[in-house]
């Protein structure tokens, strides 16, 4: 393990929630855990250790927090804290009743190696049904103080407050309690349009019935809305049963996602670890304009907020591997319900595209060019139930065999069997004696016996095949249906113009290949075309990815598009990190690394077999990202730019020039591959040695 494996060196920050036991109205026994633990958030290099609201005194004291032993004592067992801090990293943020001029706050403390960095009082306090807090504390709001003097020390007070790492720049931290995040507008949302990417809430939010489901979430929503991460830490066990019940749930989530749930009612009490991205949230800030203008709109309110710094002396030379799940397939939920319900969606958004197209044009037939792969066989499903919404004949839908040099028995007959279990029109045309005659044309090598398969030589024939489709569709008043995915444009991969990179429309331009495998696996379970069709889309599936335009001989394996441009598998995963959230080949490899290295690792796909889970060393990691920075960033993005029309699928992004992505179509993929190449360096790999593939 080297230190590029290490989160901090990725801008990513490790998270430490805790719910310990807490011995009511003994300050000195639950600093004495408290300490415990922070030295365990300290040893497992934490950024941020979360406490939960009050838990220096115990939130149910009820009339006790107005009594001054206990204050004192509070006070006290604070100071002790403050000094064990010193020999730590996190950032403490622990709960405390604390006395400022006449009044009594519900506060968290703010603390770091041996500072009291702040306070920040709470500023909704309920008082409705089971709650009192009116009784014993004051609002936030009515503070009429921003300094105080507490454990001996002199210290920022208030509730706008932003905790700031000088060497995390990224992390930047505001501090919340319990009802703050109940309010309609929590005090978290200023303190993110004021740039906290990390909000955390100090919380004693007794259980009941579907509790713990509100509280996540309430934290979802509000990591959604403030486009950060949100970390919540709630009282546990020891809490007074007198009325209540506590469960001591803890969670972080980051932009609308759930990173990490604690378990809950343990008597020993709770803890959770989790990595957060900041790099992540920072570029999803950069983009989503709305987040911008709208912090903008709130300048004048949001200047009061007062930056508090410290430096973490991050542990940039110990190996610290991200303890967060990183998902394989990004654009493959692991869920099997989700997966079905993605589906569902991406299914009908193709079929919802395509009959809105026949219906506004008033075409009524369909081309495409179906060879038994992947793709074609999305595109024909979703020709096919298009029909069937717009009560148009099937019949009308013209799927041309165009058989070339390459295209296997095995293919074509899978193709076949499609065509004619859907009941579609079945046209043949042989595309070798046209393509014969234009490689002679050409002076090809190729017409004088030699095996000369070159990029003309495969481009002849997709030329040729889409050349046949369009006349076709003019010779029938059809559309050509497009059939490349969103993969195969991010990488290139198909022939420009007079080829499979233009069609009338593209139902399949936004979505992955590693979801169209499952679209048609889910199709095909649900038996919308019948069992014999389900039967042939299985066999469909199990054949493997090849453009076939070059001919192998009989002992020979199969043209593999996958080994030319990579898994798809790897080229997926990178295409969502650096397409939605523009994160360098550095951090993607590690992201992939820790996705891929170990077969293990985490969960899978449901619907993904055992004997077809794959895993990736590091140095293959590295090869497809040089393969797919270079396609990607620099030779692929004419074809884009002027890609057919198609409907948008996933939120993660579109490649459509007219939509998501806009880039140069002359642009360098020099900085992304010098950081490969100091990458490879780093990691005493040798020099790349892919070409330009
Ligand atoms: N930035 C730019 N702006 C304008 N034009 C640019 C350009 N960069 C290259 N070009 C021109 O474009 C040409 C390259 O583009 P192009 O003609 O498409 O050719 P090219 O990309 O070299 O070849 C197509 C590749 O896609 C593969 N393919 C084709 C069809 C289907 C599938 C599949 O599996 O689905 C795969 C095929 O095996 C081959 O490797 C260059 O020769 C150059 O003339
Ligand atoms: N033998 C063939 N018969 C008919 N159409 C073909 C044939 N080969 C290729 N095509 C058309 O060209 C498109 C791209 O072909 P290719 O097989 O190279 O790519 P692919 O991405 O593997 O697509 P698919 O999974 O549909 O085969 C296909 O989707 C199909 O529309
Ligand atoms: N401590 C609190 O602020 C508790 C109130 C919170 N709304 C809850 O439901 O638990």
């Amino acid at each position: 393990m080297s230190v590029f494996d290490n989160i901090y060196r990725h801008r990513m920050a490790r998270i430490a929630a805790f719910a310990p036991p807490v011995a009511l109205a003994q300050p000195a026994v639950n600093v004495e855990r408290i300490v415990d633990l922070a030295r365990h958030a300290h040893e497992r290099h934490a950024a941020v250790a979360l406490f939960p609201e009050l838990c220096i005194t115990g939130y149910s004291l009820d009339d006790l927090h107005h009594q001054n032993p206990i204050l004192d004592a509070a006070e006290a067992a604070t100071r002790d804290l403050i000094e064990h801090s010193k020999a730590w990293r996190p950032l403490l943020l622990v709960g405390t009743a604390v006395r400022v001029h006449s009044q009594l706050y519900n506060c968290a403390l703010v603390i770091h190696r041996g500072r009291l960095l702040g306070i920040v009082p709470k500023s909704y306090l309920p008082n409705y049904r089971e709650y009192y807090e009116q009784r014993w504390f004051a609002e936030a709001p009515g503070a009429l103080v921003e300094s105080v003097r507490y454990a001996g020390q002199e210290t920022e007070f208030g509730a706008r407050l932003l905790f700031e790492a000088e060497d995390l720049p990224e992390l930047r931290v505001h501090v919340e309690i319990c009802e703050d995040l109940w309010a309609p507008n929590p005090p978290s949302l200023d303190g993110a349009l004021a740039g906290a990417t990390l909000m955390t809430n100090l919380s004693a939010s007794n259980v009941t019935i579907g509790k713990a489901r509100e509280r996540a979430q309430l934290c979802q929503v509000q990591s959604f809305r403030c486009l950060g991460a949100y970390a919540f830490a709630a009282a546990g066990v020891g809490e007074s049963t007198t009325d209540l019940a506590w469960d001591g749930q803890l969670t972080v989530h980051e932009l609308g996602q759930s990173l990490a749930q604690s378990d809950r009612f343990n008597p020993d009490g709770t803890e959770l670890f989790t990595d957060i991205d900041l790099e992540r949230i920072e570029q999803d800030r950069i983009r989503f304009a709305t987040y911008r203008d709208t912090a903008a709109r709130a300048a004048e309110r949001l200047r009061d907020f007062r930056r508090v710094r410290f430096a973490l002396d991050l542990p940039l030379d110990t190996p610290i591997p991200t303890e967060r799940a990183i998902d394989r397939f990004p654009f493959v939920p692991n869920d099997a319900a989700r997966l079905d319900e993605d589906c569902f969606e991406a299914y009908n958004i193709q079929v919802q595209g395509l009959a809105q197209r026949l219906r506004s044009t008033g075409i009524k037939t369909a081309v495409i060019g179906v060879s038994g792969g992947l793709d074609s066989t999305q595109a024909l499903i979703v020709t096919a139930r298009a029909f069937d919404r717009l009560g148009l004949d099937r019949a009308n839908i013209l799927a041309v065999s165009l058989p070339g040099f390459a295209t296997s028995d095995k293919t074509a007959g899978n193709a076949t069997a499609l065509i004619e279990g859907l009941g579609v029109t079945h046209k043949s045309i042989d595309i070798r004696p046209a393509a014969e005659r234009m490689l002679e044309d050409l002076d090809h090598p190729y017409s004088e016996g030699k095996a000369q398969y070159d990029r003309t030589f495969e481009n002849v024939q997709a030329g040729l095949r889409t050349d046949y489709l369009f006349r076709l569709a003019n010779h029938h008043d059809g559309l050509v249906v497009g059939t490349g995915d969103l993969s195969e444009l991010a990488l290139g991969w198909c022939t420009y113009g007079v080829g499979d990179q233009m069609a009338h429309y593209n139902v399949n331009a936004a979505v992955a290949k590693t979801l169209i495998q499952h679209l048609i696996a889910w199709v095909a379970r649900r038996e919308e075309f019948g069992a014999p069709v389900s039967k042939t889309l299985n066999a469909i599936l199990e054949t493997e990815i090849s453009p076939e335009l070059i001919p192998s001989a009989a002992d020979e394996p199969l043209q593999s598009t996958e080994s030319t441009i990579g898994p798809y598998s790897l080229q997926d995963f990178n295409l969502h990190h650096a397409m939605r959230f523009g994160l360098g080949p550095a951090k993607i490899a590690f992201l992939a690394e820790r996705a891929w290295s170990d077969r293990t690792r985490g969960d899978w796909p449901s619907h993904i077999a055992i004997d077809k889970q794959g895993e990736y060393t590091l140095e293959e990691i590295v090869r497809w990202l040089e393969v797919f920075c270079r396609r990607f960033f620099q030779t692929s993005q004419f074809k884009r730019s002027a890609m057919p029309n198609g409907p948008k699928v996933t939120s993660a992004g579109a490649l459509s020039p007219r939509g998501d992505w806009r880039m140069p179509s002359d642009s360098s993929a020099r900085v992304w591959m010098d950081e490969l190449a100091a990458l490879r360096r780093e990691l005493g790999l040798p020099a790349s040695s892919s070409g330009s593939t």
